[in-house]
């Protein structure tokens, strides 16, 4: 196993931790939450417990349910306790980039619901800035060259993510993936505020205020905490 690899299942498997028996659960996308499901799957079987997983794609919906878990839809469930999700970026402060997997709108919407949201990364992924990870912004179909031309005009370097030589990725949603470069923009805030203010844009995949906890699987493994005001 690679040392990136052996990082993320560290990080995973210490945020099963963070579960306890009865709860909703959030469960994230991507390489790392992967392996968070499959412990969490083992977990609920080994000592039968009663949890229901809300799930922020797909796919893992799909890798949940294949391994036994009660998966809900958001709309089924009054609360999530906690969501358990990976990260492309995240800064010393709690704030990330997600959406590499194409999953950031599913994501945010489970995370702005979740009373708690852990991140569970390799130590690749902490910087001091964000920005070195392109931002991915998601797009209706429906003028999404214009959307892309405003992103030209905001200076930040856009480029559609691609599926193959000729065709746009999608989302779960249907949506395109438009990514941008944020390494020369100090206001990280007030970029969220623009791109959102552009009509078109469904969601972008800066989550800034919305993480709880990382946990880096480093070894030993290293957690930041929010820290409260
Ligand atoms: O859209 C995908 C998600 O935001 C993922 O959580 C993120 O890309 C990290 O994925 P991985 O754990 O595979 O590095």
């Amino acid at each position: 196993m690679s040392h990136q690899k052996e990082e993320k299942a560290r990080a995973a498997l210490k945020a099963l931790e963070e579960v306890q028996d009865g709860m909703v659960v959030g469960l994230g996308t991507g390489s790392t939450a992967a392996v968070f499901i499959e412990a969490l799957a083992a977990k609920v079987n080994d000592q039968n417990w009663q949890i229901t997983g809300v799930a922020t794609s797909k796919r893992s919906a799909e890798l949940a349910q294949s391994l036994g878990l009660t998966v809900k839809d958001i709309d089924e469930v009054s609360a999530i306790d906690v969501t358990i999700d990976g990260a492309d970026e995240v800064d010393p402060e709690l704030n990330g980039i997600k959406g590499g997997g194409a999953a950031l709108l599913y994501e945010k919407v489970v995370a702005l619901r979740s009373k708690k949201n852990v991140w569970v990364v390799d130590q690749s992924k902490a910087h001091d800035l964000l920005g070195t990870f392109p931002l991915p912004v998601e797009v209706i179909e429906f003028g999404a060259q214009q959307v892309y031309l405003t992103l030209a005009e905001l200076n930040l370097r856009p480029k559609f993510r691609m599926k193959n030589e000729s065709e746009r990725a999608k989302t779960d949603s249907g949506h395109n993936i438009i990514d941008v470069r944020i390494d020369q923009v100090d206001d990280k805030k007030a970029l969220a505020k623009t791109l959102k203010a552009i009509t078109g844009v469904v969601e972008h995949g800066l989550f800034l205020d919305i993480c709880d906890k990382v946990i880096i699987g480093t070894d030993p493994i290293q957690t930041l905490v929010k820290k409260t005001t």
